[in-house]
């Protein structure tokens, strides 16, 4: 009976479960497979520039399981980046908060992504990752940096992250899963 009642309750699980593709873009260096990694293995794992992508399910919030496609983020293969866009419900967007130099670029790579059709409504994540180094900038200022209060049409949240210990990354995966469940169910209205 037990085992009955056990089997019965996996299965009503398994179906109440949402599926979701991902998609975690970023400039290269601020952590997009170090977070994926984190998140996957609960493991920071030492990292290479990555050429192509790496794609890996994770299930972050209970209920939910994210596919999610992590592409290289050098400057040569972003134009690659556009082949991910078809069916994604989800951005995941990270940032190194401490490289204020990259703030102006990070921010034009992020509209440029948004504005893309196949991207409309879209709910982004932005990963204010680096958390840790003394040179970060706040979430408020990632906000302010990235111009995120002109964003029109699709709902989105900052978090702030370290990667390497993995501060912040469930937190902002909990949030990501409640704006992709709505705009799964077609409200994607940002107010
Ligand atoms: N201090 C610190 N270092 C981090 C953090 N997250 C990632 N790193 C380091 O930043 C470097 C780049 O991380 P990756 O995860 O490879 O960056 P990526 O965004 O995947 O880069 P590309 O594959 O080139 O697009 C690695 O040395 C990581 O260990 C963090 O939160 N804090
Ligand atoms: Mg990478």
């Amino acid at each position: 009976m037990g085992l009955l009642l056990s089997r019965l309750s996996k299965l009503f699980e398994d179906w109440g479960t949402t599926q979701a593709r991902i998609l975690m873009l970023g400039l290269d260096a601020a952590g997009k497979t170090t977070v994926l990694y984190k998140l996957k293995l609960n493991e920071t794992v030492s990292t290479i520039p990555t050429i192509g992508f790496n794609v890996e399910t994770v299930s972050p919030v209970k209920g939910l399981t994210f596919t999610v496609w992590d592409v290289g983020g050098q400057d040569k293969i972003r134009p690659l980046w556009r082949h991910y866009f078809q069916n994604a419900e989800g951005l995941i967007y990270v940032v190194d908060s401490s490289d204020r130099s990259r703030m102006a670029e990070a921010r034009e790579e992020l509209f440029g992504i948004l504005e893309s059709d196949e991207m409309r409504g879209v709910p982004v994540v932005v990963l204010a990752n680096k958390q840790d180094l003394p040179n970060a900038l706040s979430t408020s200022g990632v906000v302010d940096q990235l111009c995120l209060n002109k964003l029109t049409g699709r709902k989105w949240y900052v978090h702030g992250s370290c990667a390497t210990t993995g501060d912040g990354i469930y937190d902002g995966m909990s949030h990501l899963s409640t704006m992709v469940k709505e705009f799964k169910k077609g409200n994607n209205s940002p107010y």
